[in-house]
């Protein structure tokens, strides 16, 4: 059994317009589906397990964006079953599409999960108790996912398609707020000291924040979490690695540095906003393992 789960609100309200416009195709199929909208925060993750749980779901098809992807994942996570995942692109920054080659057109992509075109196998990141497809950051990034999250210029410019601008804005507006902690790192045992870090991020998948390459040498299914770390950076010299994140040119800045591993932890002297796919999720100290081959998406 197919289970949807679709978040209306996602990409602002492009959710809702991508689903009345698939749901058509996807009757015409002749599948047979569940489908469900999400109502808020959790609701997705909630959703998930319900449908897998109550409904015998073992493929759920998402309509949304990168939190609706985290949502779902973790719903299936929690469940402890297996169950396929397929996206139907519906957000603002569409990261986790992005990196796996997904159609951006909706009938073409929900086409392609239903018919099982291709599949693979990904792995998650594991964070606290949770799970995370595409990326957790701690810091600067956090805090402007936050601000990204409570904007109103993100419904504005996403009315334009020009969803991405937002995440840029926002780490304009919260340059001058952040307050840099020193912070320490294990990565495999190796321990590694920095002084005021603006952000640490572990990622999956090379891009975030709507396209940003943060880590471009990421693999989603190496068994690897890619770390980047920036520290001891001025405000100006923060902002000229920035600029240079969208081509993936910052790894040469001598405030940025990289690491490779499977088991992390993070600590930080002041507490960190924590975010997981973009989603907050909390506050260091975090502990985060990777759960290699443990997802299978269709692309
Ligand atoms: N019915 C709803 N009303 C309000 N908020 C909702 C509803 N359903 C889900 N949400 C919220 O939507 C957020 C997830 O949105 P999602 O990330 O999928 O889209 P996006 O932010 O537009 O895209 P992206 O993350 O790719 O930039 C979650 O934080 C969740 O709490």
């Amino acid at each position: 059994m197919v289970g949807f789960i679709v978040n209306p609100v996602a990409g602002n309200g492009k959710g809702k317009r991508i689903w009345e416009r698939i749901e058509p195709a996807v009757s015409g199929l002749g599948a047979v589906f569940v489908v469900r909208e999400t109502s808020g925060d959790g609701s997705a993750e909630k959703l998930a397990k319900e449908m897998i749980e109550k409904e015998g779901v073992n493929k759920i098809i998402a309509v949304g964006g990168d939190g609706t992807v985290h949502g779902v994942l973790n719903g299936i996570y929690q469940s402890g079953q297996s169950c396929k995942f397929g996206l139907v692109p519906a957000g603002s920054g569409n990261d986790f599409a992005r990196a796996h080659g997904i159609a951006t057109n909706p009938v073409v992509a929900v086409e392609r999960v239903l018919s099982e075109t291709a599949e693979k196998r990904i792995d998650l990141m594991w964070m606290n108790g949770r799970v995370a497809a595409n990326s957790i950051g701690a810091g600067f990034d956090a805090q402007v996912a936050r601000a990204t999250d409570q904007a109103k210029y993100k419904a504005w410019l996403n009315r334009w398609r020009l969803g991405g601008l937002a995440y840029v804005i926002s780490v304009l507006r919260e340059l001058r707020k952040f307050q840099r902690s020193n912070l320490v790192m294990q990565v495999d045992g190796q321990v590694i000291k920095m002084e005021a870090a603006w952000l640490v991020t572990a990622a999956n998948i090379p891009n975030y924040g709507g396209g940003m390459k943060i880590c471009p040498m990421a693999v989603a299914n190496d068994g690897w979490a890619d770390i980047c770390v920036v520290s001891n950076a001025s405000c100006g010299e923060l902002l000229r690695a920035f600029a240079k994140i969208y081509f993936g040119s910052h790894i040469h800045h001598p405030k940025v540095s990289f690491y490779r591993g499977r088991q992390i932890t993070i600590e930080t002297v002041r507490p960190y906003l924590v975010h997981a796919d973009g989603e907050l999720v909390g506050e260091t100290p975090i502990e985060m393992k990777m759960l290699p081959d443990q997802q299978a998406i269709f692309v």
